[in-house]
């Protein structure tokens, strides 16, 4: 008891008090709820909420971190677990529940006894009203997405139906692709999309091929809801298009006409998000065709590697690309853009180029800069205010917000037309032309105008928002009114006063409450002097400790008038601001463009203020096709390692050349720097394809369609045998996705088997993607031995496809053998590494004579290094010439090509179908061919 005291004291948890009947009530009314596992069911409780049973123990375990906090409600078998939640808790909690997590949805319920009501509900992807609670003190930082699946098998692969619907923006989109069975297109759909549900009709969990998309929606942090499969249907759809797209029918039955699947997935998210239900939804949706092949596609694991979005766990902002880049300044709408940017970026090399004209504009103008930020800050978050306006939600607060973030306009235009450098006519179509018509007498001027008559903008500084009275004759008269009965209830307290012989105020007060409307008061000390003509003339309603209260007819007549009054002038007021808001819906269209615009600026904005206010600035990248030119970054850093404190970050050169380093394999001791290094390249490619300068001394890059990254968890005791195939499953699915236009990037592959598989593993891979993919590879690995790939020229192999345009690199350090000390140097350099390095650090680390000395002699066996410092490129010679006198190179093309075979049979395994038992029987019988025909192959051996 004493801790649960403790506890409550501490984390100031409301007290849970019901009584026995209300108990007893509830109760009764919880247990006809129907089971959902996923929904947070929380009571208000007027003072505080309340959660229970299921919900309870989690809300305990995950927020408060203790079971503690938890009560009975009711008692014996039909007891409650129960516990309480304060009015800012709450917050925290939806908070987390909708935006954060997706394994939650959230329904808020009022009533009292057994008479309950759900009066709230939200899901991750459609967050419905629950909108207000979650964005009162804070800026909508995602536009969260419902997404709807509809898949087709087929022989090989799917037919994938996709729809999806923004509720923030009102945009409803369609697609339609192939997909291979790791749902890869899909994958990088939601990540683009920024998905935060998936809707699929109700069994198709049951099959195999759905529970690789299951893996996916998990690995992508989306939420599955699973709807009926009579949802997934096209009736009445283009019907019901028609009354929430904007414009004319026939470009939409067009458009739907032209899919197959994904128009039964659009009818699930209509009806999911009962869009027709309501009416303000009406004529205000746009729909689009999503194309899968418009922006750069990233997976999951890619966007993790490249640490493109924030994570809970960055010890500060600037370690995630999105913390990094965000310097927006208007409220909410920048940040959403820079997002959704990060997601998506560009392929076609003027688009890029558009992006980077106009920051390059905003680097070179420092003045122009700090300019336009100066007025953007003063622009609130268009997009959700106009979208509350459109909802009818909307109060005079947020009109008067929009004409606040309006009258800066003139400002902002101002600014643009002062510039004069290279980029003015760009400046001038993309910004001024379009300012210019949405700021004319007709647009945005006459939104202006409204505000400025209808909103009394004088009392703004009391914090009042009201429709000025001289808005309309009605308003006028009932102000006048009002004002006249005001005159005359206070001519009668004057009047009644010299009657009583009171001084006005300080003897006989007028008050206005909400239980008797005007009242005379008086002391109670001063009631004995008047208690005559008190009882004579006057009502007396109460006598209390402040005094006595008493009226009279006249001040009741007039008090009642004047209520009525002031009723009266509340509903016009009110029917005035809805039809205020309403003339303000009519605005959407400029208003959607306007912040369009304003978002687009700030975010460019922001990527110049980045780009010129970092210690060393940032270079503009020249942007090739992606089928021509080559990847060139010199002196490249990593944006985010680079921006820590305590790092001082040495720049590397990445030339990936095609035919001549295309391919890299990247050695070097632990802790050197190698998946800095080959995440930098990809960090910095995303950041040119989405209009950023770059932080690099030049560069050049030939557009990238995707990135795939493959980085490895880093501790290999942890990681056991179903790491190491979610290492083949991905790895796959980069064999399968990659092409000679992509970015691959893998880090540590084959750490989580024992050596040799790994190895073969590894080889097997790389070999595939230089002969078969062609993709442009960063590659750091400790498997040493890769480093002959780059060995293997064309006429020792005269059979196979050649290996060309393998490169080895390394990171070096400096081994100083006087004093026994070993500085990593960071620094990226042309061959591979020399293999004893792991025995110097052990060897300066201490250990023990005998344990180098064996280590030495192993080691020696396995390869012959030298024992000097750093490989030097004659060195790289000799690790090639040894292998070449080891095992001829006949012997080793064929163990390679029995090494990839194995990897094939391996990636055909129908995994996902197996248990484990059977997989690891499967893969043993995989292994033990292999090393039967090792027999034969002198190469292979070595790996057994
Ligand atoms: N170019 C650089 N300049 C300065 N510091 C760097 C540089 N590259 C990496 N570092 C620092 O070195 C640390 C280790 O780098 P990284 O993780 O890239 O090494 P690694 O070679 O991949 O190591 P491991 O093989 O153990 O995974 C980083 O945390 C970073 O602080």
């Amino acid at each position: 008891m004493g801790e649960n005291n403790n506890f409550e004291e501490q984390n100031k948890l409301p007290e849970l008090k019901l009584d026995a009947k209300q108990a007893q009530g509830f109760l009764s009314f919880f247990k006809t709820l129907p089971h959902d596992p996923r929904a947070v069911r929380v009571f208000d409780r007027r003072d505080y909420y309340t959660v229970h049973a299921e919900n309870a123990n989690f809300i305990a375990k995950t927020y408060y971190h203790t079971t503690t906090a938890l009560r009975q409600l009711g008692s014996g078998s039909s007891g409650l677990s129960s516990a309480s939640i304060s009015k800012n808790m709450f917050e925290t909690i939806a908070r987390d529940l909708l935006l954060e997590r997706t394994d939650h949805t959230l329904e808020l319920y009022e009533g009292s006894g057994s008479n309950w009501k759900l009066v709230k509900s939200g899901t991750p992807g459609n967050l419905g009203s629950f909108e207000d609670v979650l964005f009162a003190n804070n800026d909508m930082q995602d536009s969260p997405v419902v997404v709807a699946l509809l898949l087709n098998f087929r022989e090989k692969g799917c037919t994938v139906g996709l729809s999806y619907v923004d509720l923030t923006k009102r945009v409803l989109g369609l697609a339609e692709f192939l997909d291979d069975s790791h749902f890869t297109n899909v994958e990088s759909a939601l990540v683009a999309l920024s998905c935060k549900e998936c809707l699929l009709p109700m069994e198709s969990g049951k099959s195999n091929d759905c529970r690789t998309l299951h893996d996916v929606l998990t690995k992508c942090g989306v939420m599955l809801t699973e709807r009926k499969k009579n949802e997934f249907k096209t009736r009445d759809l283009v019907q019901d298009l028609g009354r929430l797209v904007k414009g004319p029918l026939e470009p939409v039955r067009d458009l739907v006409s032209g899919f197959e699947f994904a128009p039964g997935a659009l009818g699930a998210v209509l009806s999911y998000a009962e869009l027709l239900a309501d009416e303000s939804n009406y004529g205000n949706y746009r729909i689009r065709k999503y194309n899968l092949d418009s922006y750069m596609r990233l997976d999951s694991a890619a966007m993790r590697a490249l640490n493109v979005l924030e994570s809970k766990t960055d010890a500060n902002k600037n370690f995630s690309l999105f913390g990094l880049m965000n310097r927006t300044c208007t409220a909410g709408m920048g940040k959403r853009l820079l997002h959704m940017w990060l997601k998506q970026p560009l392929l076609e090399v003027d688009a890029i180029n558009s992006r980077l004209d106009l920051v390059q504009a905003f680097v070179d103008d420092t003045g122009l800069r700090q300019d336009l930020r100066q007025h953007l800050k003063r622009i609130s978050d268009i997009e959700r205010l106009i979208h509350i306006v459109e909802k009818g939600r909307a109060g005079l607060h947020h009109i008067v917000k929009l004409y606040q973030s309006i009258i800066r306009l003139p400002y902002i235009k101002g600014a643009l037309e002062r510039y004069d450098g290279q980029f003015s006519s760009l400046i001038k179509k993309k910004y001024l032309e379009s300012l210019e018509v949405w700021t004319d007498d007709n647009h945005l001027n006459k939104f202006i105008a409204l505000v400025e008559t209808a909103v009394d903008l004088d009392q703004l500084d009391n914090g009042e928002y009201m429709i000025s009275p001289s808005y309309e004759a009605a308003l006028g008269a009932l102000k006048a009114e009002q004002e006249s009965l005001e005159h005359q209830i206070h001519n009668l307290h004057k009047q009644t006063a010299s009657d009583l012989d009171l001084p006005l105020d300080k003897g006989l007060k007028l008050d206005k409450g909400t239980q008797y409307g005007h009242v005379f008061r008086i002391t109670k000390k001063e009631e004995p002097k008047i208690r005559k003509k008190l009882t004579t003339q006057f009502i007396v309603l109460e006598t209390r400790k402040d005094g006595v209260k008493f009226t009279n007819t006249k001040l009741k007549k007039l008090g009642d008038q004047h209520q009525k009054i002031v009723e009266n002038y509340k509903s016009h007021q009110k029917e005035l601001v809805n039809r205020v808001v309403q003339i303000t819906a009519t605005f959407s269209e400029v208003f959607e463009k306007l912040s369009g615009l304003l978002s687009e600026m700030d975010v460019l904005l922001s990527f110049a203020d980045l780009a010129s206010s970092c210690p060393t600035p940032y270079t503009r990248p020249d942007i090739t096709p992606s089928d021509v030119g080559d990847i060139i970054l010199e002196g490249s850093r990593h944006p985010c390692v680079e921006a820590q404190d305590w790092v001082n970050f040495i720049p590397n050169d990445c030339k990936l050349v095609r035919g001549k380093s295309w391919f890299q394999i990247i050695t070097g001791p632990n802790m050197g720097g190698k998946s800095t290094f080959i995440r930098q390249i990809g960090v910095n490619i995303l950041m040119a394809q989405v209009g950023s300068f770059i932080p690099c001394d030049k560069a050049t890059i030939s557009v990238r369609d995707c990135i795939f990254a493959r980085v490895g968890a880093g501790d290999c005791q942890m990681r056991g045998v179903s790491t190491f195939m979610q290492e083949m499953l991905e790895t796959a699915s980069i064999l399968k996705g990659a092409t000679d236009r992509s970015l691959i990037i893998i880090d540590e592959l084959g750490r989580g088997t024992s050596t040799y598989d790994g190895f073969g593993l590894a080889w097997a891979i790389c070999e595939h993607l230089v002969r078969e993919l062609k993709a442009p590879t960063l590659f750091a690995t400790h498997f040493h031995e890769l480093t002959a790939l780059a060995h293997q020229k064309a006429d020792q192999e005269p059979h196979a496809k050649q290996i060309v345009g393998v490169a080895n690199y390394h990171v070096s350090a400096h081994i100083d053998t006087s004093n026994h000390k070993l500085t990593m140097l960071y620094k990226v350099e042309p061959g591979a590494c020399d293999q004893s390095f792991g025995i110097h650090v052990a060897e300066f680390a201490n250990f023990p004579e005998s344990v180098v000395a064996l280590a030495r002699e192993k080691a020696a066996e396995l390869e012959d290094f030298s024992p000097t410092a750093i490989i030097s490129d004659d060195a790289r010679e000799k690790v090639g010439s040894k292998r070449k006198r080891e095992c001829n190179t006949d012997d080793m093309s064929k163990g390679a090509a029995r090494a990839h075979r194995f990897l094939k049979d391996f990636s055909d395994l129908p995994l996902y179908k197996m248990d484990l038992k059977e997989a690891l029987l499967q893969i043993g019988k995989l292994k033990d061919d292999l090393e039967k025909d090792a027999v034969n192959c002198h190469w292979l051996q070595q790996f057994f």
